[in-house]
């Protein structure tokens, strides 16, 4: 058992790709971090803005995962110091509940020596989630492609093109996911399952083999974006249109609101493309964050980092002010 603190840092994560609806998950380069130590009496701390809301007792999403490695690792710990800082926004279709949860696994698993595999904390966590497209992608980095079953999650992890990019607009207003998944219809015909079914196996193809010219023929989606279209107003004009623009493909990111393009990272077309995704929500009034991220290939994991995380809060609130420059 370990005695110290751990901190764990745990990228964001975009699911669906699209098509891939509860299956694809691409890891990307903005993070959480999670501090956790045994303690004689819990206690949970949260760094930085954005996080209203989040409860600071045993009722925490993260205390509670943890708790639940223990069970199954057949340990008993239930007091613990948990601190938190997170640049991922909260409800917005970056995978904040599921940096939370992977967070919370791999942390409480370092705890104790490592004592559940991998697998397991996969397991748990698509328990949790009961979708693997996000936790998958936070927990192994890269592009996840998964199922689950209801009782088990299998996936396979692909290395992201090295020349991706990826440019997110992120709306001021949240969304959550249990309200974005309460508009889709329960059953589908079958032309568009079959739509769905082909687009996303070529999407997962195009990704695998790196044909980054398939992605804006693949990346296409009759399960779920067409039904969300009406609760983010600008999404459809810009999937519509974003290919036009220089994008490789565009698509809802997670359950929304955040929708994101994927960028070949040599294009000339960046700007046109960007001041497209700009003055398309603008029309809308929708306020945004535009920011060029990357794809992150490596997940959750345990990190050497002594600084408080008060001040990884004050150094990456710093390195916000400069966002927007790709
Ligand atoms: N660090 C955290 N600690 C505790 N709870 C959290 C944390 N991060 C997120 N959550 C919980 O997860 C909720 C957001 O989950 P939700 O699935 O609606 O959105 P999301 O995960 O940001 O987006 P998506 O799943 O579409 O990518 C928050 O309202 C909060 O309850
Ligand atoms: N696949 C999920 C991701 C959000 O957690 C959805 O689109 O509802």
């Amino acid at each position: 058992m370990t005695t110290g603190r751990v901190r764990v840092q745990i990228p964001a994560s975009t699911a669906n790709l699209g098509p891939g609806f509860d299956c694809l998950g691409m890891a990307l380069n903005l993070y959480a971090w999670i501090d956790m130590e045994l303690a004689h009496t819990t206690r949970i701390e949260l760094f930085g803005d954005g996080m209203e809301g989040v409860p600071l007792d045993k009722t925490n999403l993260v205390y509670e995962v943890a708790q639940m490695v223990f069970a199954e690792a057949g340990e008993q710990h239930p007091e613990l110091y948990i601190g938190m800082y997170s640049d991922i926004p909260l409800t917005r279709g970056l995978g904040s509940s599921a940096s939370a949860i992977v967070g919370a696994l791999v942390a409480a698993n370092a705890l104790i020596d490592n004592k559940l595999t991998d697998d397991q904390l996969f397991q748990i966590a698509s328990r949790l989630e009961k979708h693997p497209d996000n936790v998958g992608a936070s927990l192994f980095g890269g592009i996840v492609v998964a199922y689950w079953d209801g009782e088990r999650a299998e996936y396979i992890r692909l290395t992201p093109h090295p020349d991706m990019a990826v440019l997110v607009a992120i709306p001021s207003f949240q969304l959550a996911t249990e309200k974005a998944r309460n508009v889709l219809p329960q059953h589908v015909p079958l032309g568009e399952a079959v739509y769905n079914l082909s687009h996303s196996s070529l999407l997962v193809a195009a990704l695998a083999t790196g044909n980054l010219g398939m992605i804006r023929h693949a990346m296409q989606d009759r399960l779920h974006q067409p039904h969300r279209a009406a609760l983010i107003p600008g999404m459809a004009e810009f999937l519509a249109g974003a290919s036009e623009h220089g994008a490789l493909g565009a698509a809802l990111s997670g359950a929304g609101p955040t929708v994101l393009a994927l960028v070949d990272a040599r294009s000339n077309s960046k700007e046109q493309l960007e001041a497209f995704l700009r003055s398309t929500f603008h029309q809308h009034q929708v306020e945004v964050e535009i920011r060029w991220l990357l794809p992150e290939g490596r997940g959750a994991e345990v990190i050497e980092d002594h600084t408080s995380l008060a001040s990884l809060a004050e150094r990456m609130s710093a390195v916000s002010i400069d966002r927007g420059s790709y």
